[in-house]
């Protein structure tokens, strides 16, 4: 940089567009790296996360500290996959998340992942299906599995944290191989299905060669309005889900159980959190010969206003040793009684999914893609074991799915997903 354009830059007069090109960020971070450029971009009174297009509608922001998908409130529609990956080397992934990286940035920007005009003698670089869509605060989560650190080609052995492991067997599980495990996921999440479908379709399409599909599940939630603020939904079991739920807006909450700390776990992961997932049956038709007070007893709460069993308002405290005529209001095999019987804690952030019917028993294929975020894998597990064989929960589901996923720390601005992995 020569004398009179740093005088610029501290006088604040050079452009963004500049001091890209000037620090070399524009080439992903070939001069300086990830962390680096956080730091020389907030020394000019830049915001290292801040994104390109403000006008656009309905968009939620793909740089920042965190990625997207994980404190973003009130998603509407998911479509998650699970990938194997087949590249042969570091550098074929790194590559590749670096291409995502900017498909990820366009797409979220309500953009194709290609502006320019197809030729009309190949195959169209965008599959196009969300032509004239708008961004609909599409969010895209990536993670990766413990298998991606066990290839070998990869050299990403010593890279991988300790308690990135699979999920342990549980009590009841019925697990079905098809929706097990994966070496990296994405979570799409958009107000439209069609937004989020054509996010992962186009992702994995410019994959090829590279990954695979191994399982994907698309979800829904839909919200009660009040004073044009989206309520809590409510699950197939028509129970609000996610009353208790972490607050994304406290950081102090999310600090304590969202987000990787520094020393909590690899470098790589800091800022970053795991992911588990399940995918959860739900028998509907048990459910719907059960009597009104056997469900609110299944699970703790009042069936229509969300609230403990004895109260009236969804977020009164859940006091879970009140008694009344000697015996418990909420019953110790509740859902919620065994889940509050550990100290742990997760953001939880499900969608029900309907995928048909079972050609084996003619019953619904319907239940609930459970998604929860927590900074380690051991505060889902501990749930889980409280859950155990002795809530009341489990004679209406069944596990089928399951796998968990270390989700990066959010991208700044001319770095790339998984950077503090890759380099
Ligand atoms: C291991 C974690 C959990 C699994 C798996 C799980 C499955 C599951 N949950 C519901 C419905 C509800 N869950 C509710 C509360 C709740 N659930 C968990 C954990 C798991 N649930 C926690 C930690 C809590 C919060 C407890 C609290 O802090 O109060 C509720 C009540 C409303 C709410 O707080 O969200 C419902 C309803 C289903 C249907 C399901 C599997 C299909
Ligand atoms: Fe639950």
């Amino acid at each position: 940089m020569s004398e009179q354009e740093e005088k610029s830059v501290f006088q604040k007069k050079i452009s963004r567009r500049k001091l890209l090109k000037l620090t070399g960020i524009g080439t992903v971070g070939a001069i300086i790296g990830a962390s680096g450029m956080t730091g020389v971009l907030s020394a000019f009174g830049m915001n290292p996360f801040e994104d390109d297009d403000e006008t656009v509608e309905n968009k939620i922001k793909f740089y920042g500290k965190h990625q997207s998908g994980i404190a973003t409130k009130g998603p509407e529609h998911v479509y998650f996959v699970s990938l194997t990956c087949v590249a042969k080397s570091k550098k074929e992934l790194k590559e590749l998340f670096q291409l995502w990286t900017k498909q990820s940035a366009e797409l979220m920007n309500g953009r194709l992942i290609e502006q320019a005009k197809s030729n009309t003698l190949l195959p169209p670089v965008d599959t196009g299906e969300a032509v004239g869509l708008n961004a609909s605060h599409l969010t895209l989560t990536f993670g990766v599995g413990p298998s991606l650190f066990e290839n070998k080609a990869l050299g990403l052995q010593s890279m991988k944290p300790t308690e990135l492991k699979d999920l342990p067997h549980f009590p009841k599980d019925q697990l079905d191989a098809h929706y097990v495990g994966g070496d990296i996921c994405i979570q799409a999440c958009a107000d439209d299905p069609q937004v989020a479908f054509h996010a992962i379709r186009n992702l994995v399409r410019s994959g090829r060669g590279k990954v695979t599909m191994h399982w994907s599940q698309a979800g829904f939630n839909s919200y009660e309005m009040k004073h044009k603020e989206k309520r809590t939904p409510r699950n197939l079991f028509a129970f609000k889900d996610g009353t208790g739920n972490v607050n994304v807006e406290s950081s102090k909450d999310m600090k304590e159980v969202v987000w990787v700390q520094p020393s909590e776990s690899k470098n790589w992961m800091i800022d970053g959190t795991y992911l588990a997932v399940r995918r959860i049956q739900m028998h509907l038709e048990t459910w719907d010969r059960t009597a009104l007070s056997g469900q609110e007893e299944t699970f703790g709460r009042h069936r229509d206003s969300g609230a403990p069993l004895g109260k009236m308002d969804e977020f009164e405290d859940m006091e879970l040793d009140r008694k009344e005529s000697g015996g418990r209001v909420v019953p110790d095999t509740s859902h919620v009684f065994l889940a509050l019987q550990v100290k742990d804690r997760m953001l939880r952030r499900s969608f029900s999914y309907s995928d048909g019917i079972n050609p084996n028993t003619g019953a619904f294929d319907a239940g609930l893609l459970f998604l929860s975020f927590q900074k380690h894998p051991k505060q889902f597990i501990n749930i889980q074991n409280s859950l155990g064989r002795n809530d009341k929960l489990n004679e209406y589901i069944t596990h089928r799915g399951s796998a968990l996923f270390a989700c990066f720390p959010g991208v700044t601005k001319g770095s790339y997903l998984g950077a503090e992995l890759f380099d």
